[in-house]
């Protein structure tokens, strides 16, 4: 399944002008504040009929307009989950998902004990939305725009209404869904966090435009990328494998770079893993450090500088196979005398388990 979109639509004072293509997975469109994530994603639903455009899912046309083409909300089967689930407040849970599947196109459609269970909801079935929590009115809300039998899922920032607490609830059965279903998902969201741990592919948007598509880690890694993603959040991904579970409770990995421990990670020896490394965590020495603290060093070479307007410069280093990004002053790029090419030590501060991969990259 690919999602092809190219839109042009202008409001007073903001033109969007985006095109990309979606694979399999999670996309997940990402900017600031007003780059244009809504309008795009109610560009695909069909909630807004730009002045341009083409959309087609696999080889079906949703929108030509210059064949003057345009497929009618309803028949365009797509799941819409907002940012508040919108569940009808007199209907029980099972009959907000029953209505889910009342629009479903007749046929084979999503197995509803199969969906129940995968989000978690079996419990709530005969309880009213008023008597659940914001992340199991949310899991409701996602149930019934699946079992709808969408041909793509689209979720307008779905966590964003809920505290920290809920959002680290929901996040692992949006993860099952991605992994399980295979149902292709538009993802909007301005969490970096959040987009590390779901996205497959990243769409990142800056007044209205695309300023970089591809693959997440890929797109995470790019310096180019960073000041877009805020200094703060930017950060690559890089794939590890658990390899021990060690006595002293730290679970030893093994990356492109070297081994890595990080606090006991519940996953089997063999599981691959992406860790999110933010690149204000990465530290540089151009001789391995002793005597430090630091358990996780990583060999690397520098590939790319690339100076900020402050004091700062992004690194992107090679690991391996993979990339890694540290973001030092200029100063320390002058002292360090960093070039491309240059083999270096990444000293991480800290380490996050990003993403658990799609299943069967383990070995
Ligand atoms: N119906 C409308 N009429 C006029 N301007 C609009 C309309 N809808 C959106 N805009 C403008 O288009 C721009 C993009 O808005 P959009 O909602 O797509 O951004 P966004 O990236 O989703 O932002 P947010 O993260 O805040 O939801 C904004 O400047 C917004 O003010």
């Amino acid at each position: 399944m690919t999602l092809s979109v190219s839109v042009r639509h202008g409001f007073p004072g903001f033109t969007l002008n985006a095109a990309f293509e979606a694979p399999a997975g999670v996309t997940a469109l990402f900017g600031r504040s007003g780059s244009g994530k809504s309008t795009l994603v109610n560009a695909v639903a069909g909630l807004l009929r730009p002045d341009r455009g083409r959309i087609a899912v696999d080889g079906t046309v949703l929108l030509d307009t210059d064949a003057g083409m345009a497929v009618p909300v309803h028949r365009r089967r797509m799941g819409y989950v907002f940012q508040d689930g919108r569940l009808f407040p007199h209907l029980t849970v099972r009959q907000n998902l029953g209505y889910g599947r009342w629009f479903a196109p007749k046929g084979p459609g999503a197995d509803v004990a199969r969906i129940v269970d995968l989000l978690g909801i079996g419990a709530l079935m005969d309880r009213r939305p008023g008597a659940l929590s914001g992340g199991e009115k949310q899991r409701v809300a996602i149930g019934r725009a699946i079992l709808s039998n969408p041909r793509l899922l689209l979720m307008d920032e779905p966590l964003a209404a809920l505290d920290e607490a809920r959002k680290a609830e929901i996040l692992p059965y949006l993860e099952r869904l991605r992994d399980e279903l295979r149902l292709p998902i538009l993802y909007v969201s301005h969490s970096v966090a959040e987009v590390a741990r779901l996205a497959t592919t990243i769409v990142l948007l800056d007044g209205g435009r695309v300023v970089a598509a591809g693959p997440a880690s890929e797109v995470m890694a790019d310096p180019a990328t960073a000041p877009v993603m805020g200094l703060r959040e930017a950060g690559a991904m890089i794939p590890a494998r658990v390899v021990a579970q060690e006595p002293d409770g730290l679970t030893r990995l093994e990356t492109g770079g070297g081994a890595l421990w990080l606090p006991r990670v519940p996953a089997p020896e063999g599981t691959v893993l992406r860790l999110r490394i933010l690149a204000q965590d990465v530290m540089l020495a151009v001789e391995r450090p002793t005597g430090i603290s630091a358990l996780n060093i990583l060999e690397a070479q520098v590939e790319e500088i690339r100076r900020g307007e402050g004091p700062g410069a992004m690194v992107l280093l090679r690991v391996g196979e993979d990339r890694l990004l540290a973001r030092i002053t200029q100063r320390s790029v002058m002292a360090l005398a960093l070039d491309p090419g240059r083999p270096v030590f990444a000293v991480l501060k800290a380490v996050s388990v990003a993403q658990e991969s799609i299943g069967g990259t383990a070995g």
